[in-house]
């Protein structure tokens, strides 16, 4: 139906802006590491869940980058939690490490939530623990999850202001579809979560201006749902026969969209860019140093 269409959209780089986003950390970590302050950020890693694969790849590597001590625990699956925990302690208690993240999921026999909120709020980089969840809901200063926040950024690059935008956030989990919402209502966007019991979710997103796709189905939102020159942010990672896709048509959307990221090089680099911003956020935090300049929301 849109294929007729010539490709219209603006591409959203969210490559280039992770990479120039790294180098402006990189500088405030020099700065830092000349008052004798090198931040460190610890990975868990618990059997091998290949979404999680895909994020540790790159994420050393590029901790390493800007100048950061990167610390990695991968732990067999069949892991007691009990280990686990007592890792949690001994990253929480060493002066050496600022951030820590346990990649998700955990294998099953292990709770999640018990596992998050044993991580120091002040350390928990990845915004996850109840503590730091409260905190943005309530407007109180945060460690913000990285996604979310990496979105907000594009957004923001792109349209300036996000006030009385109306925004659709497709999916809720904790990691990505709620975290975003709360960050788009700060913005004074006017907000809609859909999820797999929504009705009617094509004329939803036929109104948004604003779509952000974290559904985890390949190619899930279609070009006919998106409102002429909407923004579109494709959050979905999906391995498929033809490569890594996003969770919207991308060929299809960006004949209708204004502005629309790609899969690979959109939110990704992203995550990674902004897990370092709160390693270093965190890092001043500890030190008693003003939060480094444009890295939080
Ligand atoms: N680029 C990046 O940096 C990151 C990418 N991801 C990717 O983003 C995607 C989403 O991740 P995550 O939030 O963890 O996934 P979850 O599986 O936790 O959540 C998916 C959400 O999509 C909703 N959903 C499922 N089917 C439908 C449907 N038919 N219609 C509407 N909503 C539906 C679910 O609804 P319900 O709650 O009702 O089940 C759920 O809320 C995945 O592809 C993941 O790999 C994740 C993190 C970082
Ligand atoms: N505690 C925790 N926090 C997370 O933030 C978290 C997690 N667990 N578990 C897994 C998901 C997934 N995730 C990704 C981050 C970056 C890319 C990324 O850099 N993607 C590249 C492509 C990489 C490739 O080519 O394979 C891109 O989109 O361009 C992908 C996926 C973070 N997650």
């Amino acid at each position: 139906m849109t294929a007729s269409l010539p490709i219209t959209a603006k591409l959203i780089d969210g490559k280039a802006f992770a990479a120039a986003l790294r180098a402006r950390i990189a500088t405030q970590a020099s700065g830092m590491a000349a008052q004798g302050i090198t931040p460190g950020l610890a990975v868990v890693l618990v059997g091998e869940d290949p979404a999680s694969q895909v994020y540790v790849r790159s994420k050393g590597r590029m901790t390493r980058e800007v100048g950061m001590n990167s610390y990695e625990h991968r732990l067999p699956a069949d892991t007691p939690q009990a280990d686990l925990l007592a890792l949690i302690d001994r990253l929480n208690a060493d002066p050496a490490v600022n951030g820590i993240l346990v990649q998700l999921p955990l294998p099953s026999h292990m709770d999640e939530f018990s596992v998050i909120n044993a991580i120091d709020p002040a350390k928990d980089v990845d915004g996850f623990h109840i503590l730091n969840v409260g905190r943005l809901a309530t407007g109180q200063k945060a460690m913000v999850p990285c996604t979310p926040l990496g979105c907000l950024m594009l957004l923001r690059d792109h349209l300036g202001s996000l006030s009385g935008k109306n925004a659709l956030v497709i999916g809720r989990s904790n990691i990505v579809g709620k975290p975003m919402a709360q960050l788009l209502l700060r913005d004074s966007a006017t907000v809609t979560v859909a999820h797999s019991r929504t009705a009617n979710l094509p004329d939803l997103c036929r109104q948004a201006d604003i779509v952000v796709a974290a559904v985890g189905r390949a190619h899930f939102v279609r070009g006919d749902w998106i409102k002429p020159g909407a923004t579109v942010i494709d959050v979905g990672i999906n391995r498929t026969d033809d490569g890594l896709v996003g969770d919207v048509d991308f060929d299809a959307a960006a004949r209708v969209a204004g502005a629309i990221t790609p899969v690979p090089g959109g939110v990704g680099p992203m995550t990674i860019a902004c897990l370092l911003a709160n390693t270093l956020t965190a890092t001043a935090r500890a030190n008693g140093l003003p939060d480094p300049d444009g890295l939080t929301p």
